[in-house]
């Protein structure tokens, strides 16, 4: 399959301007997770990738195909594009075999019976599901319906796989179940695709890379779920993937202290543009830990087994925090008590300036 370069795209609904010299590309063979808030353009970047709109200015490339390009006044007609979808209303039809939802799209391009048939059952077998070609969908398990779904897009022998929300409606087993299906066809076939969620969870699970958009339509950051996660770019990136605790940095006199409803002295170094206050300082639940010996105090609200972890809420000051324990934590320095009192100390915390209107936790 192609790789895709979305180059300087522009597009406006009258005067609301949702994509501004938006420039992505997605390598060959990768699974990448267009992540963001709702209403931030994924839609709508989409849509222009599919041929639904048309943006005021840049290209985009699929492969050695250009499929739109402003400038030289390229726009090749959707039908035109070669691109599978599998959207979260595009669901298979429950009337149809799995043979005939696969035949679809080619029968709705006039293509002859026996060349329909032969590709509609090369596209099951890439899917692993010959043997059910004859079945209706609700002989299927979910998983199964999602691969004839896939298989439906791919019988087009498009370059790229476009899948905007696929399981959004699903419940939390079948979403598991699907995301595992999509990830091992990708392999197989070495597929590419562009996935479209709001759900950072299963972009995580999913992804090769994962572009993270703000809610203004901008690129934030593109990179592995690794790299996001630990060297995220800006507080955008650190808040939206994952969980994280926020607290107030200020200064009196020569001391910063976090502004938790009291003044707790802070205990670790900040960055320089950090030293006068006016900081929140950031830190992720699974990086703070129990430590006796810690000066930074909190008192225990809550404990949650969940199976893997334990999920605390304490009490720093007036304020909550969340913090996770892995099993191993758990059975080295133990679990704390609701009630107790107990040390805490922060291990890769970052410094972002404050909010206006205070910090969140
Ligand atoms: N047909 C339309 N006409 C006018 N404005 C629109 C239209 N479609 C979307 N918008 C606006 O464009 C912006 C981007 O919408 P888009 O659907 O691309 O967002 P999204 O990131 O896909 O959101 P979601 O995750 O909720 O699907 C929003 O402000 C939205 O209100």
């Amino acid at each position: 399959m192609a790789n895709v370069k979305f180059d300087n795209i522009t597009f406006r609904y009258g005067t609301n301007t949702v994509l501004e010299n938006f420039s992505l590309e997605v390598e060959s063979g990768t699974i990448v997770c267009l992540v963001g808030p709702s209403g931030c353009g994924k839609t709508t970047l989409v849509r222009a990738l599919l041929g639904l709109n048309k943006p005021e200015t840049g290209s985009i490339t699929v492969g050695d195909r250009v499929l739109f390009d402003a400038k030289k006044r390229v726009n090749v007609p959707a039908e035109k594009r070669n691109i599978g979808i599998v959207f979260q209303d595009y669901a298979v039809w429950p009337h149809m075999t799995v043979l005939e939802n696969v035949s679809y799209p080619l029968k709705k391009q006039r293509r002859p019976k026996d060349e329909i048939r032969q590709r509609a059952m090369k596209a099951l077998e890439q899917v692993h599901m010959t043997e059910y070609a004859n079945h209706l969908p609700n002989q299927l398990s979910g998983g199964q319906q999602q691969r004839v779904a896939i298989a439906r897009a791919l019988v087009i022998d498009s370059d790229l796989l476009v899948m905007d929300e696929p399981i959004t409606n699903l419940d939390a087993k079948l979403r598991e179940e699907m995301l595992l299906e999509i990830r091992m066809i990708q392999k197989r076939l070495n597929a590419t695709i562009l996935y479209i969620t709001h759900d950072q969870q299963s972009a995580l699970q999913l992804c090769d890379k994962m572009a993270i958009m703000e809610q203004d339509g901008t690129l934030c950051q593109y990179g592995t779920d690794e790299e996001i996660i630990l060297r995220p770019a800006n507080r955008f990136t650190f808040e939206f993937i994952g969980v994280s605790n926020f607290l107030p940095l200020e200064k009196e006199g020569d001391s910063l202290f976090l502004n938790c409803g009291e003044k707790i002295p802070y205990p670790l170094e900040v960055p320089e543009e950090a030293a006068n206050g006016g900081y929140e300082i950031g830190v992720r639940p699974n990086d703070i830990v129990f430590d006796s010996q810690s000066p930074l105090k909190a008192k225990v609200d809550s404990r949650v087994f969940l199976g893997s972890e334990y999920n605390y809420f304490l009490s720093l000051g007036q304020k909550q925090i969340r913090v996770q324990q892995s099993m191993l934590d758990a059975r080295t320095t133990g679990v704390a008590n609701e009630g107790e009192t107990v040390g805490i100390r922060f291990l890769n915390t970052r410094c972002y300036p404050a909010k206006k209107g205070g910090a969140s936790a």
